[in-house]
């Protein structure tokens, strides 16, 4: 522990130094993020072919998509080698990030994904929408789905031969890869309908962790069905060590929860469900439904992984946060974390503290938003993360009379909320 903090204190260092080294006055907001980022990875993550070093896979814009793409693997080697004068203009204008969006439906046996989806498909909305739909050991097209085709979807594909986050994962990607070769221009989104039992952390890894997948198509949103009749028997299950309880990995990964099937329940047992989804994943938004009857908007354009919009997502949580307390600090499932708190961030302790986090505590961590204060840098500083996926960069200027206020919010598995928050807070200047 006192080593690993003092490598990453070292890295930093070493990185700081070196800008003195090159006259560099103040570092630079670029440097800042170099330096601030490469520090928050987990050496370990999802690797590909095309890193030749220990490299984790980083990202520093979202808006700056193509930029950003052709240095996410050098960026840990800017931090310790003289930084690039590419780096010294992340405040131009940044071209958007045209890639095709994607929403993952997921939710458990029966809870209404085919419902919804065949809802946007028949809905009127001017998008031209691709969907892979995946049904664990069935032959052919959801018969209902059918309709749906002839009265919409551009092109539904089926993958029949195993669960999408398990075996047939490298189907997904050549299946994306090949729409998009084929396709592209044809369709404006791409939706794909999970099996019941899915866990969505591996199918949000492949958006990053492909190429064939990452160079076109960004992760737009993750989208849960629940059913307002049978979650609670699900999210009680006790599964044998080891085994992940699918309807709560779920609610944890979701950009969007549906509480669909109302018509079934009553008031009260709503009432009790609601309050359980929302002390697993208090940053998503949630709906009620009967056969999944949402505005479109509701589940397609979300840009839950954008940077852009982190400011939305957390600031929904802070709306959720003021409504129920910390009952949950030491639940030992899966619950949300959030902090607020003004002030500025002293970005080496800051470093150390998430960085370290990251390496110890990334298996546990699901999803993290935040919008950070740091000391020296004129912008606020947003960042999302997915388990050791993380990405993070400068966005708007702060107000010359705004309240420097950061706010991050975890979700995960284990989490202390008193250890967290007192970790941060030993961050501030
Ligand atoms: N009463 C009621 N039934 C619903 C509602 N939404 C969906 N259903 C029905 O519930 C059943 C299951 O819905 P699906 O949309 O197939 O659920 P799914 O999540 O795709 O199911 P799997 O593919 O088996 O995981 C169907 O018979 C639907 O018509 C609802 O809001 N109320």
């Amino acid at each position: 522990m006192a080593t690993l903090s003092m490598d990453i204190a070292t890295t930093f260092f070493n990185f700081t130094a070196r800008c003195r080294r090159h006259n560099h006055r103040a570092p630079p907001l670029s440097g800042i993020r170099s330096a601030v980022i490469p520090l928050f990875f987990k050496p370990t993550t999802i690797r590909t072919q095309s890193l030749s070093s220990n490299l984790p896979r980083t990202f520093f814009t979202s808006s700056n998509f193509s930029k950003a793409y052709r240095r996410r693997f050098s960026v840990s080697a800017t931090a310790t080698t003289t930084p690039q004068s590419e780096e010294s203009d992340v405040t131009t204008k940044i071209p958007p990030d045209n890639r095709i969006p994607a929403t993952i439906i997921t939710g458990f046996l029966g809870s209404g994904k085919t419902t919804l989806l065949n809802h946007i498909l028949t809905a009127d909305h001017g998008k031209r929408i691709a969907v892979i739909e995946n049904e664990y050991g069935e032959v052919d097209i959801d018969g209902s789905l059918v309709a749906a085709k002839s009265a919409g979807a551009e092109d539904i594909v089926m993958l029949n031969n195993g669960c999408l986050c398990c075996t047939v994962r490298g189907d997904l990607v050549r299946m994306i890869a090949e729409l998009v070769n084929k396709k592209k221009g044809r369709f404006d989104h791409i939706v794909i309908e999970t099996t019941g039992l899915a866990n969505p952390a591996p199918i949000i890894s492949t958006f990053y962790a492909e190429d064939q997948v990452f160079n076109d198509v960004k992760l737009d949103g993750v989208v849960t069905l629940v059913d307002a009749k049978h979650a609670g028997f699900h999210l009680d299950e006790v599964k044998p060590k080891g085994v992940v309880n699918e309807a709560v990995e779920q609610i944890a990964y979701a950009d969007r929860i549906i509480v669909n099937k109302t018509d079934l329940v009553g008031e009260p047992e709503i009432a009790t469900l609601v309050k359980r989804i929302k002390n697993i994943n208090s940053m998503a938004q949630m709906k009620r439904t009967e056969f999944g009857k949402v505005d479109l908007e509701y589940v397609l354009g979300i840009g839950g992984f954008d940077l852009e919009r982190i400011e939305s997502s957390v600031n929904d949580e802070e709306h959720h946060h003021d409504h129920h307390s910390h009952d949950h600090t030491h639940d030992p499932g899966v619950s949300s974390v959030s902090i607020v708190c003004e002030g500025s961030l002293d970005l080496e302790k800051a470093n150390i503290w998430l960085g370290t986090l990251l390496l110890e505590r990334s298996e546990d961590i699901y999803r993290m938003k935040g919008l950070l204060s740091v000391q020296g840098m004129d912008e606020r500083f947003v960042f999302q993360g997915v388990h050791d996926i993380f990405q993070g960069s400068p966005d708007r200027l702060w107000g010359p009379d705004e309240p420097r206020v950061n706010k991050i919010v975890f979700i995960g598995k284990n989490l202390n909320a008193e250890e967290l928050e007192q970790g941060f807070k030993a961050c501030l200047l």
